[in-house]
């Protein structure tokens, strides 16, 4: 299958290269600085799984159209979603798979608007990566897992072409038949992480081991899945217990991206990951207390870099 992955960033770039490692047809739909790094040095990946150094096939914007791709990982930050639509457009027919690894909910609906239902289909990404000041990806932590699957949970052939494609790979590539529930359960799991770490502007190991942190991150979590049950969100029983014990398992130094993103003086997804669940609450009518306190410490993280 011809695969096209959108962004060439910390978590695109890795399972795009880890793609591209194993002898699959990958390219990467870059911008212009992106793709003078990579002609310049190749697309590095520095991993607790092994460094490769690729030399990746790149397209930018506008060039290439006649030749779309059976494959579309979008794999851009939620704030750039927009424009690199507009740009991706030309790429895709009919029959192309769209799989978004974004964190979050709202970008699905984005998505809508440029593709159809059909097209779309459910993804996210378990994997701690990060770009360092050359381009190059450093992934730092044993899991590297990205799931997928049809929106309905179906099984189809096009999932069994796919699942074929993608196997082999050094990086797990999981399909789901419930991937509704998984990005739900991610996007519960990531605004507690992120948004626990960047208040605290702290890896989770220390905030874990005392009981007054334990206790917010529970608090957190809990606000944040009262709001996903209210709207309707298909949240299993026991997530809550579930993901502490994750919590617990994590390694103490482990950050979210979006720490790291704050730590490199970066933009953050604050309005599509807190903010959507705010306004969510809202229309629900749920008290999110501690989740308001770090949207708005986030909002002002995000004026003072402008
Ligand atoms: N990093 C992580 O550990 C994890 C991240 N995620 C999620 O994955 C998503 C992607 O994050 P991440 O990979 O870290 O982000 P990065 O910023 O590392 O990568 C995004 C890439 O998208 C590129 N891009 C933006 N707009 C365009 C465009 N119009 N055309 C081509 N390329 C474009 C950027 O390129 P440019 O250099 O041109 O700006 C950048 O390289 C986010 O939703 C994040 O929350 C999920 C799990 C883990
Ligand atoms: C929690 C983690 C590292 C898991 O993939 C993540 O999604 C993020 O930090 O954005």
């Amino acid at each position: 299958m011809r695969m096209l992955v959108l962004g060439a960033g910390a978590t695109g770039g890795y399972f795009g290269g880890r793609l591209l490692e194993k002898g699959e047809d990958v390219t990467f739909l870059v911008r212009e600085k992106r793709e003078q790094q990579l002609k310049k040095r190749g697309l590095i990946i520095k991993s607790v799984h092994g460094d490769v150094t690729l030399n990746p096939k790149t397209l930018r914007a506008g060039r290439g159209e006649d030749d779309p791709f059976d494959v579309v990982f979008i794999a851009t930050k939620s704030y750039h979603l927009t424009e690199a639509m507009e740009t991706v457009l030309p790429y895709v027919r009919d029959y192309t798979l769209v799989i978004p690894i974004l964190n979050g909910m709202e970008h699905i609906e984005q998505l809508y608007s440029y593709f159809s239902k059909e097209q779309v289909i459910g993804g996210l990404c378990f994997i701690e990566s990060t770009l360092n000041e050359h381009g190059d990806i450093i992934q730092t932590s044993p899991t590297h897992e990205l799931v997928y699957g049809e929106w309905a949970g179906k099984d189809t052939n096009r999932m069994n072409q796919l699942k074929e494609c993608l196997s082999g790979t050094k990086a797990t590539f999981r399909l789901s038949g419930q991937i509704q529930q998984d990005m739900w359960h991610k996007y519960l799991f990531i605004t507690t992480l992120s948004g626990i770490t960047s208040l605290m502007r702290s890896s989770i190991g220390p905030i874990r081991d005392t009981l007054e942190g334990r206790t917010y991150i529970q608090q957190l979590f809990e606000e944040v899945r009262l709001t996903m049950v209210q709207a309707g969100a298909p949240i299993g029983a026991g997530i809550v217990e579930k993901q502490m014990e994750l919590i617990e398992r994590s390694d103490f130094q482990m950050k979210s991206s979006m720490l790291r993103d704050i730590e490199k003086g970066d933009r953050i997804e604050v309005d599509h990951l807190q903010g959507y669940l705010i306004r969510l609450a809202e229309k629900s009518g749920v008290e999110t207390p501690l989740l308001k306190l770090i949207y708005h410490h986030l909002k002002v993280y995000e004026k003072n870099l402008a």
